[in-house]
């Protein structure tokens, strides 16, 4: 199958004016920017609502609570005509099967989003998932919840590149996967843990990879947002 491995720009900042700056420079190279936890925690949602304007907007909420609270949410959240929406996959069955209801009920059919399930943080290496009690690993925890995400009605994953190529062979390439932890030859790791590049993520087959850091702490966020979309299409 070819599939075209789209940019998500992620635009953590607390600050309004310089989230649009940042999805004003992108605009030309990424599909869709992401607005997460740190912004609408500063700014507040209407401040979304602005930024977002007519991007494509990934709110990455990483939703994750009692199944009457997501669903509630979901609704309220509704307005923000989001694209894709995050949501933990280990909420567990019953929290993502009323989440993908809230949607349906709540979204008109062709603006519905994209729900997709947190597997395990990219953040999280084997070691560190070991201390939570998962002992098997990042691999084996991400097609445990992906399964799961998937059988109850959820569009697709966020996992890192490394669990690509397991997720497709076990899943098939209908669920979209979304793939954080992406670094550009070169640059700096930060808090990442299971981190590929945008050619190997798109090799192992996500249909998008989200890029944070490595383009708005660049000196020229533009530039950097180009050639990571330049570095896709090659
Ligand atoms: O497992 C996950 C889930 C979400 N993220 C988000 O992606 C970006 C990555 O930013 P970088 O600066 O490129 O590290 C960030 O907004 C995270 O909240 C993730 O990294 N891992």
């Amino acid at each position: 199958m070819v599939r075209k491995t789209g940019l998500i720009a992620a635009l953590d900042t607390q600050d309004p004016a310089q989230a649009t700056a940042w999805a004003q420079a992108v605009a030309p190279s990424a599909g869709a920017i992401k607005l997460g936890l740190e912004f609408a925690y500063a700014a507040g949602f209407q401040a979304v609502a602005d930024v977002a304007g007519s991007a494509p907007l990934f709110l990455d909420l990483k939703l994750h609570d009692i199944p009457n609270t997501v669903s509630s949410a979901i609704r309220a959240l509704s307005y923000l005509r989001p694209k894709m929406l995050t949501l933990h996959a280990s909420g567990g069955r019953a929290m993502l099967e009323a989440a993908r209801k809230a949607c349906d009920e709540a979204f008109p059919a062709h603006a519905r989003p994209a729900l997709l399930a947190v597997t395990v943080l990219t953040s999280l290496d084997d070691q560190a998932l070991a201390e939570t009690g998962i002992t098997d690993g990042a691999r084996a925890q991400v097609l445990r919840l992906g399964k799961l995400a998937i059988d109850a009605g959820i569009d697709g994953l966020v996992c890192s590149a490394h669990e690509l190529a397991p997720l497709r062979d076990t899943l098939g390439d209908k669920p979209l996967l979304v793939t954080p932890g992406i670094r550009p030859a070169g640059s700096a790791a930060g808090d990442q843990k299971r981190i590929m590049t945008p050619t190997q993520a798109r090799d192992a087959g996500a249909d998008w990879i989200v890029v944070g850091r490595p383009i708005t702490q660049a000196a020229d966020p533009a530039q950097a947002a180009a050639a990571i979309a330049a570095e896709l299409a090659a």
